[in-house]
């Protein structure tokens, strides 16, 4: 096997910034290495599993990468394309190559090892062998693959040492009898040098007609929100095309009625100063309401959180715990306003729920839990809610992303999601005036009031903490989340800055 060399390493500098899963996009890159080399399939084409080491800085960071090598390289591949070897090959992203990844498929299914990449089986499953994967359109860190209406295959493109959480987790929920998980098929990884072996791949069962939450409530919001305005089938509630930077839901709203539910309308959006009566405030009365999926999904997360203690045990917190939990929070509201200046009018009100939640000084039970819970990470399935994604927060350090938290921190990070919901249409839109705008936060507190509730009844229905028994506690979990928020889209999508803000100003009134 002829080692890749700088033929891969030059052209690895310019191109991987340009790859949605490099996360080092805001440094320079000084230096690629290659880390291990492995044939996973001779000939042409040829395939290799790559682990290189991207020095930035004084940061070193391990990313996986599978190359493709062709002599001839098809138009469909193109836009893969890394570089060229002296011998005229061309290198080429092999995650975009359907005759290359079913090698990885085949690979687990046979249980094989090729230097020290080992490849499983989940224990008790058959694997087909004869099916082609293709990467998903889902905006995403990773890379998935998608095997026919069969497996999905989630690619970790920055490698962390040790077992990913995501493996560790739905293998255990798995192994539990998990109705809320995509039961785990396989999974790929490399020999421990020592320590633990270190995940590549994580094999699950496709879910292939299920919708992500995120969409079905966005989907529930602009109905509400455009069963006000003029905007008509397809259009933003604000009459016209959603402002640049909004998300594109990709949700046709149905058709509306000028001066429904209150707000009267001034040049093309609700421009009424008066407050809508309570009884047009009611998001249940608009069609697509989320209500029942939002019960569902607390009682879903309960039942989650449930198997989990099972599997992973619960410990304890002594008060001392708590007050050095709410020491950390006040630490990451320090950092954050020293870094965004719009949340400093906010810290006051915040820091106070800290202290409030250090004073309480109860003992807490921790337990693993999903510890980056959102919209985005649950799917509805014909069978029920299923939970996605138990991999924490991206931007912590593996071993923050596997420590035991209370369980209400979940439910906190999906009334966050509730707030992100509701808020993230009206916020874009710097055309609507003042009033305008008030009409729009009552509507969208309403959807999120009503949605917040209903989830957590569902999740104290059945037999979660709960939130409303808890209300320093969980007050102090989704401020702090709301502060994590400020942060990363602050760095990663400052368009967005306004949805949290928003919803700050109406959880931390000055
Ligand atoms: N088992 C599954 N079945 C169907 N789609 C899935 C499944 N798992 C993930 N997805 C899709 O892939 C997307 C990304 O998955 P996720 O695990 O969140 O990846 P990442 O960690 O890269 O963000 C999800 O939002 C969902 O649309
Ligand atoms: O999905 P990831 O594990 O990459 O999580 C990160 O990105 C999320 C956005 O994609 C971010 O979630 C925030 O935005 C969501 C809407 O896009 C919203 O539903 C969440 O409530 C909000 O926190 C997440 O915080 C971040 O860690």
């Amino acid at each position: 096997m002829r080692p890749l060399g700088r033929d891969l390493t030059d052209p690895l500098t310019e191109w991987l910034p340009r790859q949605r899963w490099f996360a080092g996009k805001d440094r320079a890159i000084g230096e690629v290495t290659i880390g291990a080399d492995t044939e996973l399939a001779p000939g042409e084409p040829g395939l290799r599993h790559v682990v290189l080491d991207v020095r930035q800085g004084t940061d070193v960071d391990r990313y996986q990468l599978l190359v493709g090598i062709r002599h001839d390289l098809p138009d469909r591949l193109r836009d893969g394309a890394i570089g060229q070897t002296s011998d005229g090959a061309h290198l080429y992203d092999a995650a975009n190559d359907p005759e290359l990844t079913r090698v990885l498929l085949a690979g687990m299914a046979d249980e094989i090892r090729a230097g020290a990449l080992r490849f499983h089986r989940a224990p008790g499953t058959e694997l087909r062998r004869d099916l082609a994967g293709v990467p998903g359109s889902a905006e995403q860190s990773n890379t998935s693959l998608i095997f026919g209406d069969s497996y999905i295959c989630k690619l970790f493109r920055r490698l962390s040492p040790g077992v990913n959480p995501d493996l560790e987790v739905n293998l255990a929920l798995t192994r539990a009898g998990c109705a809320h998980v995509a039961a785990v098929r396989g999974w790929i990884d490399l020999e421990p040098d020592g320590g633990e072996p270190v995940t590549l791949g994580l094999l699950s069962e496709y879910l292939r007609t299920a919708t992500d939450g995120w969409q079905l409530a966005i989907t529930s919001v602009r109905d509400w929100l455009a069963h006000a305005g003029p905007g008509g089938v397809g259009r933003y509630p604000g009459g016209g095309p959603a402002p640049a930077g909004t998300p594109d839901v990709g949700v046709p709203a149905p058709p509306a009625r000028r001066g429904d539910l209150g707000v009267p309308w001034r040049d093309g959006v609700p421009g009424g100063a008066e407050e809508a009566e309570p009884d047009v405030l009611d998001p249940g009365a608009a069609g697509g309401d989320f209500a029942a999926e939002a019960e569902r999904l607390g009682a879903a997360t309960a039942a989650v959180h449930r198997d989990l203690a099972v599997a992973f045990g619960v410990t304890p917190a002594p008060a001392g715990e708590v007050r050095a939990m709410a020491h950390r929070m006040h630490r990451q509201l320090a950092e954050v306003s020293a870094a965004v200046p719009q949340l400093a009018v906010y810290t006051e009100v915040i820091g106070r729920a800290f202290d409030e939640l250090a004073e309480e000084a109860v003992d807490l039970p921790l337990q693993r839990v999903h510890g980056d819970y959102h919209l985005g990470q649950v799917m509805r399935a014909e069978t029920g809610w299923v939970l996605l994604d138990f991999e924490g927060e991206p931007a912590r350090v593996p071993a923050e992303r596997r420590e035991m938290a209370h369980p209400l921190r979940d439910v906190a990070g999906m009334l966050r999601s509730f707030e992100y919901a509701a808020r993230f249409l009206p916020a874009g839109d710097s055309r609507l005036s003042a009033e305008a705008s008030h009409g729009l936060e009552l509507r969208a507190r309403a959807w999120a009031d009503r949605n917040r509730d209903a989830f957590c009844r569902g999740y104290a229905e059945a037999g979660g903490a709960d939130p409303a028994a808890n209300a320093v506690l969980v007050r102090a979990l989704e401020l702090d989340k709301a502060v994590y928020e400020i942060r990363y889209e602050a760095r990663n999508r400052p368009s967005w800055l306004p949805v949290p803000l928003r919803s700050l100003a109406h959880l931390a009134p000055r």
